[in-house]
């Protein structure tokens, strides 16, 4: 048995988002002729309270799509400490905006908007901020979850100095879970949201960009920069559209799971911030770290170690009950002499 929690972009498609690959309507995307592309763009759009979407093939593409169109070369772009537009997306704000980020302390990956607001730069002597982007949930701070009174101080913030405010929510879906809200609740008070479909909601690629239809229609030439302009892309969507209609139910049992995975490796004596495990992720104190993940990949159990003494176990779909079971008792085996 292999009980991969790297990451929930792990899971691969099911019997029925096959079928619906097949059997996808499509035409060359480039000229905005593929259906099922269409059909994707709009139900995201529309679920996400939006005018328009753009469907691309990752997360980090729509990102900084997002980032190119909301800013000028110079400028800065404030995130909350640790967000994946700068950690994990390689310097692209930088290569392709020419901007930087301005960071602001997150504790468990939540902002004070009164911290936003004092990260704000406009004088003659520093690069101006251009954007304010928030993620959500935050990553590298557990998968935790922005409660919805601080997004409405960002957009406050964002509104009364007349800055776009854009979302990185490749797992905005488990936000929506974890709160028990409408994703909408969430994403009507951002300028742009890119949500992933190959997380959680079990896609095997792609993300989707809303905003507003002059926001997608600038974003669309970025996209085209960037070489994402696909063609038959429907074979791509029409799984996305599965994942987007029958994703978001399972989100809660994975974030069960990930706490009943954070409560035994707390039992067996490991570091684990329980506050932070609020959906699918749980981030654990594991000395030798890269040692003791590589140790138990060796008896099926897959797991990332992300630094030193950290590893980080994602709950997804294809996790059962069994397969948690069988991952509970390797990791938290007495560790070999
Ligand atoms: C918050 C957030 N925003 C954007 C992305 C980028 O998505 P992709 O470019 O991988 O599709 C990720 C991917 N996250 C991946 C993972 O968690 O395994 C890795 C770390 O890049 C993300 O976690």
């Amino acid at each position: 048995m292999i009980v991969d929690l790297r990451s929930d972009t792990v899971t691969v498609p099911d019997e029925a988002m096959r079928r619906a690959m097949i059997e996808a309507p499509v035409g060359d995307d480039v000229y905005g002729e593929d259906p099922s592309v269409n059909e994707l763009q709009q139900e995201a759009a529309r679920l996400l309270g939006f005018e328009a979407g753009l469907f691309m093939p990752s997360g980090t593409m729509t990102n900084q799509v997002a980032i190119a169109v909301h800013t000028r070369r110079g400028e800065e772009v404030i995130v909350p400490e640790g967000a994946h537009v700068y950690e994990w997306e390689l310097g692209m704000m930088a290569t392709f905006s020419g901007v930087v980020p301005r960071f602001v302390h997150a504790p468990l990956g939540v902002p004070d908007p009164a911290d936003l607001r004092a990260a704000i730069r406009r004088s003659i002597h520093q690069s101006p901020t251009g954007l304010i982007s928030l993620e959500n949930t935050h990553n590298k701070a557990g998968g935790t979850v922005l409660p919805l009174d601080v997004i409405a101080g960002a957009r406050e913030v964002a509104t009364s100095e007349g800055l776009p405010l854009h979302l990185d929510g490749a797992r905005v879906m488990n936000a929506a879970a974890a709160l028990n809200v409408p994703v909408s609740d969430i994403t009507r008070h951002f300028d742009s949201v890119s949500l992933c479909l190959s997380k959680g909601l079990g896609a095997p690629v792609g993300s989707v960009l809303v905003g507003s239809k002059k926001f997608v229609g600038q974003a669309h030439r970025y996209r085209k920069m960037m070489g994402g302009g696909m063609r038959q892309a429907g074979v791509l969507a029409a799984a996305g559209l599965v994942a987007l209609r029958d994703g978001p139910k399972r989100l809660g049992e994975d974030h069960r799971r990930a706490r009943a995975l954070a409560s035994s490796l707390v039992n067996a004596g490991y570091a684990v911030d329980l506050a932070s495990v609020q959906t699918n992720m749980v981030y654990a104190t594991v000395p030798d770290a890269a040692r003791r993940a590589s140790e138990w990949a060796e008896r099926g159990v897959k797991a990332n170690a992300l630094s030193e003494n950290s590893v980080r176990f994602v709950l997804h779909h294809q996790i059962t009950d069994e397969m948690l079971a069988r991952a509970i008792e390797v990791v938290t085996a007495p560790v070999p002499a």
